[in-house]
């Protein structure tokens, strides 16, 4: 396999999910990367799995280098051994250049999923479209929203489907028996679950080339997993319409131009997960209701950005004075943040060869 193989490189940008009333429905790729280059010259014998890893960036010297530990490359082995491959290519060389910050609401482990899949479907040769592919990575992300947007870029609207009994049991494995601690499944020989086919399904909406995300980073993380610790179980019907009601609005507000700014405002408002993430971001109700067009002239609106704590806020001009007003609200809690102008960004993620 390794002779026909060439090196090559995988692009994938961030993503920032719900954009206020989109709970685990709307994502947009954004312009941070997440970029492997992807060699086959090593010649390491001792290589677990064939594979060498090193990391550079975010991350850096936190994120396990050993490919069966590695989100990246433990995602690649299980494409792989879902079709009866074992190990990587000869020789393979898995270089990670990462400016996506970890555990901050920008889509890191969303990235690293697609980032993944997408190796083992390339190294694999397996051909897999991405439709496909997307299956795979709904097997360990199990919300749409980050890797949609990641895998196919652009601002995405999905749903999963709803599987008949014996496909929802091979979705709702365990994420233990899909990604195998090293010990288990991976080097057991067993073949872990396929996904069922046709999982997610999802829509691409219009961008106004005039908004821009100004994304706000906090130097502390939150793990998604915590973040969604907090949501309750079930929510009241009152507050299920409200969402429902401002998120038909905003798919659409959002492609207009030029973009109208109190539209936009009150349709990013959220009853379902920002209110209860409060207690996780210090200064985030301050953030969310002080702020609006009028007191900021080309601020558009203002969201968590998926589970936080970064704050992303939509806006067409200003950016340096909407920034600071944030930057200011988040430092009288204690709290240093870098922040960044972004672009959505349109292409998803590629596979470039070398
Ligand atoms: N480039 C990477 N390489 C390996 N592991 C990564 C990489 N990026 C993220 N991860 C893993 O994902 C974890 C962060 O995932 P988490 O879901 O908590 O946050 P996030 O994806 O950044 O935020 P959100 O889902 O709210 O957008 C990291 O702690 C790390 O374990
Ligand atoms: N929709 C998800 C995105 C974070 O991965 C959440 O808010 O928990």
């Amino acid at each position: 396999m390794a002779g026909t193989l060439k090196p090559f490189t995988i692009k994938v940008p961030c993503s920032s999910a719900n954009i206020g009333p989109g709970f685990d429905v709307v994502g947009l790729a954004l312009s941070i990367y997440l970029t492997l280059t992807v060699t086959f010259t090593t010649t390491d014998p001792d290589a677990e799995h064939n594979c060498t890893i090193t990391y550079e960036g975010d991350g850096a010297g936190e994120v396990p280098l050993k490919p069966d530990h590695n989100l990246i490359t433990r995602t690649a082995l299980y494409v792989l051994k879902c079709h009866d491959i074992r190990d990587f290519p000869a020789g393979t060389h898995v270089h990670i250049h990462n400016d996506i910050p970890l555990g901050r609401g920008l889509g890191s482990s969303g990235a690293a999923v697609v980032a993944g899949v997408m190796l083992g479907n390339t190294v694999g040769q397996l051909g897999l479209s991405k439709d496909r592919m997307m299956d795979y990575t709904l097997m360990i992300e199990r919300h749409p929203d980050n890797v949609t947007a990641t895998m196919m870029g652009g601002f995405v609207g999905s749903y999963l489907r709803e599987l008949d009994p014996k496909d929802t049991e091979r979705k709702e494995i365990p994420l233990s028996e899909v990604l195998p601690e090293p010990a288990g499944g991976l080097d057991t020989g067993l073949r872990p679950p396929e996904p069922p086919t046709g999982i997610g399904h999802h829509i691409r909406f219009g961008w106004a080339k005039e908004i821009k995300a100004i994304a706000i980073i906090p130097d502390f993380e939150v793990a998604t997993a915590t973040a969604r610790g907090v949501l309750p179980t079930e929510y009241s019907k009152k507050d299920l319409i409200f969402n429902l009601q401002r998120l038909a609005v905003l798919t659409t507000a959002l492609t207009r131009s030029p973009p109208d700014p109190e539209l936009i405002y009150q349709a990013m408002q959220d009853k379902v997960h920002q209110p209860y993430r409060k207690t996780l971001i210090p200064a985030l109700p301050d953030i969310l209701t002080s702020m609006t067009p009028n007191s900021h002239p080309g601020l558009l609106g203002i969201c968590l950005s998926g589970a936080g704590p970064t704050i992303l806020a939509l806006a067409t001009e200003n950016f340096q004075s909407i920034a600071d007003e944030i930057l200011s609200r988040f430092a009288k809690e204690g709290v240093h943040c870098i922040w960044k102008v972004l672009e959505p960004v349109q292409d998803g993620a590629q596979v470039i060869e070398l």
